[in-house]
């Protein structure tokens, strides 16, 4: 086995817990706890991340060896790991919650390799001082959607922690799936998150709340030292604003990308905000099948919408904002905080105009385009239209005769195709026209809207499908599925079943189109 070059700066620079004591309690003055991750029957790994393990330098054939598996499912550690718990804060679905922490994620220390820092995670490994009232667990339907999304939201080019391993545990373990007082018993899984840095908006929001501005200044300096290591060379007085303002940039752009992808996350709340931009806490996440800006996957999110497609942006930046409260109680010049938050506003607009150029095929955005999105969205939404078909079927548009039919595969429903076809039609014409104002080559805005709309996206349905599979004991349709999802953007040969808009069948199946917390 590879030697592996472990430099746990968290633990080693930020304040502990002095007590060791792994049962549910509030945890003050620290930012960590030593925990050792529960032991678990009978690992198994299912399905890895070949790429991941090339980031890591480790080998797939190593990573198959016991002493990984063993490493994977929290039964040994490896030379150089030291196991901790964080400790954050967050405010769920509008409202402060005060202490949450790594209930049941546990990292396993900061591995080193070609010089890039990957932190290393378990995500249901057992119980920790933050578990609260749960198991500190994770079932297998959870952790393949964690471990699946994770990896295809990369091949996306969407910024993602991301998923080494995927391992069953060979415990059974109780979860209530729709909150209705029926629990069953099912398989447990533990997926190894990967990513430079874990730190969210959550945890420099508990020392603030707490008044503990001694440790929030030492966080954020640490932060800004190891994970924004390109600011060092900036002025100290200027290094926080340049920081924040990085962060509001980020959050933005990645607001962008779930946009053009159709990715709804489900929960945003404040410790599930990644202080890198990075999608995080693959929950009841979800794919947009029809068009809907109000459509969450989220059942405990149906009556509110909080989370909604459309919502996104707006809520990512009230929690920027309560991000920037945590902050301003140790950054006194609240004129720089607002400076960072209305980058946010910019970079957020510009972001869009530029995607959804993009993703109509258009080289520029003018102001009149406005006009023309926004008819779309309108259109798609009550013609029901699928997503990701309807802008891959657009880039094949004849401009010189623009006709609905062409695109009447990606409409779910007769009834509303025949209903809005007129105004489609006038759509398309304006559409051809706005293209060709450009004078581009039609083969040229294909090929470019290609690049932007993917073909391969991992429907709901696709995600429950496999995990019906595996709930069977077959895990190979795991694998093939990511083998698909590494290509987004290009069609492969034989596999137009992933290409596919969702089947009736999965219109209201739970964990097609509801999905719940419980995980
Ligand atoms: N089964 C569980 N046992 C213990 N704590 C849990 C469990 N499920 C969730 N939590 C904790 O509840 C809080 C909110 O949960 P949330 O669903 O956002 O996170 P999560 O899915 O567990 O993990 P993460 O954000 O690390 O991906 C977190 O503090 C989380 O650690
Ligand atoms: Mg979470």
């Amino acid at each position: 086995m590879a030697f592996l070059h472990f430099d746990n700066r968290f633990i080693r620079e930020l304040p502990g817990d002095p007590l060791t004591l792994n049962q549910p309690r509030q945890v003050t003055a620290a930012l960590w706890s030593a925990v050792t991750p529960a032991p678990v029957p009978h690992p198994q790994l299912i399905a890895s991340s070949a790429e991941v393990a090339a980031l890591l330098g480790i080998s797939l054939d190593d990573l198959q060896k016991p002493e990984w598996v063993a490493a994977l499912s929290g039964n040994r550690l490896l030379t150089g790991m030291s196991p901790f718990a964080t400790c954050y804060g967050g405010h769920q679905f509008g409202n402060w919650a005060g202490q949450l922490g790594d209930g049941r994620a546990i990292s396993l220390g900061e591995l080193i390799h070609n010089d890039q820092r990957w932190e290393l995670q378990l995500k249901g490994a057992g119980v920790t001082p933050y578990s609260r009232r749960g198991d500190g667990k994770a079932v297998l339907r959870s952790s393949i959607r964690e471990f699946l999304c994770s990896e295809a939201m990369f091949h996306l080019g969407v910024p993602t922690t991301r998923a080494l391993s995927l391992v069953l545990t060979g415990e059974q373990i109780w979860r209530d799936m729709f909150y209705d007082g029926n629990p069953q018993q099912e398989p447990g899984a533990i997926v190894c998150r990967v990513a430079p840095s874990f730190i969210r908006f959550g945890h420099f929001q508990l020392p603030a709340m707490r008044g503990e501005l001694d440790l929030l200044n030492k966080l954020i300096d640490f932060t800004i030292d190891r994970d924004f290591p390109h600011l060092a060379a900036e002025p100290a007085e200027q290094r926080r604003a340049l920081w924040f303002s990085e962060i509001c940039i980020t959050t933005a752009k990645l607001m962008v990308e779930w946009t053009r992808v159709g990715f709804v996350h489900g929960v945003m709340n404040t410790d599930n905000m990644s202080v890198l931009g990075l999608t995080i806490d693959y929950g009841p996440y979800g794919w947009v099948d029809n068009f809907d800006l109000n459509w969450t996957p989220n059942t405990t999110d149906a009556e509110g919408l909080r989370y909604c497609f459309g919502r996104q942006p707006a809520i990512a930046r009230w929690n920027l904002q309560r991000l920037a409260e945590a902050l301003g109680t140790v950054m006194t010049d609240h004129a720089i905080l607002a400076e960072g938050l209305a980058q946010f506003e910019q970079v957020f607009t510009q972001g869009m105009n530029t995607m959804l150029a993009a993703k109509l095929g258009w080289q520029q955005w003018q102001e009149s385009d406005v006009a023309l999105t926004e008819r779309l969205f309108t259109l798609l939404e009550q013609a029901e239209v699928d997503m990701t078909l309807f802008f891959r079927q657009l880039a094949e548009l004849d401009l010189n005769a623009p006709d609905p039919a062409s695109l009447r595969s990606s409409f779910y429903r007769d009834d509303l195709y025949h209903q809005h076809q007129p105004e489609f039609q006038q759509w398309l014409s304006d559409y051809a026209q706005r293209v060709l104002s450009e004078e581009r080559l039609p083969e040229d805005r294909a090929a470019r809207m290609n690049q932007v709309n993917p073909v391969y996206v991992l429907r709901n349905y696709l995600a429950q499908q496999v995990i019906d599979a595996a709930e069977q004991g077959d895990y190979q349709p795991i694998s093939e599925l990511l083998d698909v999802l590494r290509q987004p953007y290009t069609e492969q040969a034989g596999k137009e079943a992933y290409a596919q808009k969702r089947p009736d069948w999965a219109r209201h199946k739970p964990g097609c189109s509801m999905l719940s917390c419980s995980s």
